[in-house]
């Protein structure tokens, strides 16, 4: 494939076997994270990925995760002293608000153990930190990343699993049982991507008038919802926003008018009864209202993942809609997306360390 055929969709059909690929190698290259406080710091749809990953770990692991972006970590909290570890999260390592809150770290404690994770083991996050894990996603042209943040929470799902198991948190048969479950649910990727071809044929005409486009969820699912936010505006280029649904109960349910599509996120929460009563009252505001479920679609404004995993591991799986319907939007509203735009501004805001490779 040539540079100029280059798509969003090229990665995410990559998915499905850069992911497998990663669980078949799990007990070669997945090692344990030493410590039972971890922080970590990431921006952009690496935070997000360090959501999607949290409560996985949290329910398998006994640690506690405190996630926060790097800037405003620099600048305004403290590290608590009881942080084991601290893991910089950047797929590119260019990222310069995380290198530079890992150098801050560092020239104020001594003895945290400081981590990189990261999909460019050359870059510069790899020269502040102790320990470097490398993503291996493999290459990402379009800037807009969906295989680099499907890899990162896998990557981060399995560090917790494995170190359940090295602490014997989790017995080898659970360990197993998860590995498994992961497999079974990764194979069906395929079909994942299938079923929202298939819907995104069905409402595209819809889907394009939206004037804006907000994801709900519960618990557990706020990376797919933050991602959903993170990569719509970043391709559809519509305001997006995602977020808890209690958030949204707060305020944002005031903004809501017939114009805007909402699509509910189901990952069978035990919250999940409040998300569907928001969906049954919100009905008679909007015209488009959408679902992503772990379970079997009921109706055509359903996208039916109908995958065998715990409201935990879904973010891994929940994601792939979003990524396939960005795409597609964004293509149908004729937005250019292999061609870069506001290509100064990274260097301008030195928000990163050099212009991005991408095309
Ligand atoms: N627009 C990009 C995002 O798409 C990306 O997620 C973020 C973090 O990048 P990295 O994971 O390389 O640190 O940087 C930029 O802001």
């Amino acid at each position: 494939m040539t540079e100029n055929n280059l798509t969003m969709m090229t990665y995410i059909n990559e998915e499905q076997p850069i992911l497998s690929s990663i669980l078949r190698d799990y007990h070669i290259n997945t090692k344990p994270i030493k410590g039972k406080e971890w922080l970590i710091l990431a921006t952009g749809s690496s935070l997000n990925a360090a959501y999607s990953a949290k409560y996985y770990i949290e329910s398998i692991c006994d640690v506690y995760i405190s996630i926060e972006e790097p800037f405003k970590f620099e600048y305004y909290e403290k590290l608590r002293p009881t942080i084991d570890v601290v893991i910089g999260v950047s797929q590119s390592g260019e990222s310069t608000s995380t290198i530079e809150a890992l150098k801050h770290i560092r020239i104020n404690d001594n003895t945290v153990h400081l981590m990189a994770l990261t999909n460019n083991i050359n870059s510069e996050i790899t020269e502040v930190v102790d320990e470097v894990i490398d993503l291996q996603s493999g290459e990402e042209k379009i800037g807009y990343v969906t295989k680099g943040f499907s890899v990162t929470i896998l990557r981060l799902m399995l560090l917790g699993l494995k170190t359940a198991a090295v602490t014997n948190t989790i017995s080898v048969e659970k360990e197993n049982k998860e590995l498994l479950e992961f497999s079974n649910a990764i194979d069906k990727i395929s079909d994942i991507i299938n079923k929202t071809e298939i819907f995104f044929n069905a409402w595209k005409s819809e889907l394009i008038k939206a004037s804006r486009y907000t994801a709900l969820c519960c618990g557990s699912a706020i990376g797919t919802a933050l991602e959903m936010q993170t990569k719509f505006s970043e391709t559809v280029r519509v305001p997006s926003q995602g977020m808890d649904i209690e958030v949204f109960m707060h305020g944002p349910y005031f903004e809501i008018n017939k114009n805007h599509q909402l699509f509910y996120i189901e990952t069978n929460s035990p919250v999940n009864d409040r998300l569907l009563r928001l969906k049954e009252y919100e009905k008679n505001y909007v015209e488009n209202y959408f679902t992503i479920t772990l379970n079997k679609s009921t109706n055509n404004r359903t996208i039916g993942l109908d995958l065998s995993v715990d409201e935990f591991k879904a973010p891994l799986f929940t994601i792939i809609p979003f990524q396939i319907l960005a795409h597609h939007i964004a293509e149908e509203l004729g937005n250019n997306l292999p061609k870069r735009i506001f290509t100064d501004f990274g260097i301008a805001m030195q928000s990163k360390t050099k212009p991005g490779s991408y095309i």
